[in-house]
């Protein structure tokens, strides 16, 4: 058959990763079922999802559990199963979910009648009164009709355990929601995101993730396929904090900024956290940006000068236009960070001018400990300095020595061409335009950068 159901409905969701590791490896499961996702109540808004190549299927209750073996015991008496059955809770349950999937527990089968009696009435009182042609299938095919009729159910959103008590109470004793973040940094990439996570990291009570092998300092959780390994992988990157209340945990992944997926799901498991983005001209961000693809060796951007790239047209190279898109699309502000202030309230958002980072990080970050409301306060002041050697601020550690980012932040490579610049400033035209009424909008002052830009438009 290939389906199971877990014991006292716990592993399923929240999910326990192993019980699906078992599942598949000893018993070839490819099917199971849930009342949890998102959430017990209401039925209707239940959801599948796919995990480890198991599928999810949304599971409804239906008024008998394991202690509900006689008519005449019914809870509330029989009456309240027929009113159930007819036109009641039971019925629009079947009425309201195109695919309605039930769940009978042994006992009942055994030793009672009552699922029978429950559903043969069922069955015909939807027959008689309503025109739904009721129809059954076995698990696998049911789930592969299920996912077919709702293919954005596919991939699943996952929600803090925590939050709701009987996820809590069903989830692993040995798991706590400690260890997710109080605050992420977005992005965008090439704005400083490292210089601040380093100056974050130097805050007694801030703590970041542990590295990741190979994304380094950035976990990338919530825009791609990390995703998809669940949120036990998310929790193993963050310590246990000493303290919950004073502790702040982070992470920065400065892809999380454009991403399509990125605010929803982390709106769904940290809907508290605080969302921190830096901006700094788009145009001086592509550029930079660029430099780095080529300083990583990308053979497009090896190829193709920066002029090429930013300015390729609909029939270039798909290489060429999948750079181009790459380099550009971050520097559309406004929609990106409309699409967070989608899912997080402007009061949880803080945008950080980066040329101000750059040039006087000390105030930059008791803006930010405001923000975040963190204590003790730290003096940035004292501890960072201004590295002529690098050519950037730095920390400063003791004798005078300091500690700066490496040679790949602040990378040393010829100004942008005048030509790419006017480009440039006519193409992000229209974004800057949004991103001004929007920063007026939440009552935020706007960058000079933006000022000069909005001038040219006059
Ligand atoms: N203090 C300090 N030290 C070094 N670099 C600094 C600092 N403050 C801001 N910047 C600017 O940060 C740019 C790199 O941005 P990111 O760290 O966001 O890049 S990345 O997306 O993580 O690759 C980097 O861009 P490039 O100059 O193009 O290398 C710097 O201009």
């Amino acid at each position: 058959m290939g389906y199971a159901v877990a014991p006292h409905h716990s592993g399923v969701y929240p999910v326990h990763v192993q019980l699906y590791e078992a599942w598949k490896k000893v018993w070839n499961i490819k099917i199971t079922s849930t009342e949890e996702y998102p959430h017990l109540k209401p039925a209707r808004y239940r959801r599948g999802f796919i995990h480890k190549n198991i599928m999810v299927l949304p599971r409804q209750t239906c008024g008998l559990f394991t202690h509900t073996i006689f008519y005449k015991e019914y809870p509330g008496g029989p009456k309240e199963l027929d009113k159930s059955i007819q036109g009641g809770e039971l019925f629009f349950t079947v009425v309201l979910n195109p695919v309605s999937i039930f769940m009978t527990h042994l006992s009942n089968y055994g030793n009672d009648r009552l699922g029978l009696y429950t559903f043969v009435n069922l069955a015909n009182f939807v027959q008689t009164w309503t025109n739904l042609r009721l129809q059954t299938l076995p698990p696998v095919q049911l789930a592969h009709k299920y996912f077919e009729l709702f293919p954005d159910q596919k991939d699943p959103l996952w929600q803090n355990p925590c939050d709701d008590k009987r996820h809590r109470d069903i989830w692993s004793k040995e798991k706590t929601c400690d260890r997710l973040p109080k605050f992420l940094v977005i992005g965008p990439q090439k704005t400083g995101t490292t210089a601040l996570y380093l100056f974050l990291v130097m805050h007694p009570s801030i703590l970041s993730n542990s590295p990741s092998p190979k994304t380094f300092e950035e976990v990338q959780f919530f825009n791609r396929n990390n995703y998809h390994r669940g949120i036990d992988w998310y929790m193993d990157f963050f310590p246990v904090p000493s303290n919950v209340t004073a502790d702040f945990l982070f992470e920065k992944s400065a892809n999380y900024f454009h991403s399509e997926e990125a605010p929803k799901r982390a709106a769904s498991l940290v809907p508290k956290a605080k969302i921190i983005t830096i901006l700094i001209d788009p145009s001086d961000r592509a550029y930079s940006w660029y430099q780095h693809q080529r300083s990583h060796e990308d053979p497009a951007a090896l190829k193709f000068s920066f002029y090429e790239v930013i300015s390729a047209g609909p029939h270039a190279p798909s290489e060429l236009r999948t750079l181009q898109k790459r380099c550009l699309v971050p520097g559309w502000y406004a929609s990106h960070i409309e699409r967070w202030l989608v899912y997080f309230p402007p009061f949880q958002l803080l945008i950080i001018d980066g040329q101000q980072l750059r040039t006087d990080p000390a105030t930059v970050m008791d803006e930010v400990q405001k923000f975040l409301g963190v204590s003790p306060h730290y003096n940035y002041s004292e501890a960072l300095t201004f590295d002529s050697h690098k050519g950037f601020w730095c920390q400063l550690l003791e004798e005078g020595k300091t500690k700066c980012l490496g040679k790949s932040k602040g990378r040393k490579y010829p100004p942008m061409d005048s030509d790419s610049r006017a480009f440039l400033s006519s193409y992000y035209r229209d974004h800057n335009v949004e991103l001004s009424k929007l920063l007026h909008k939440l009552g935020q002052p706007l960058p000079s950068w933006l000022r000069q830009e909005l001038q040219k438009v006059r």
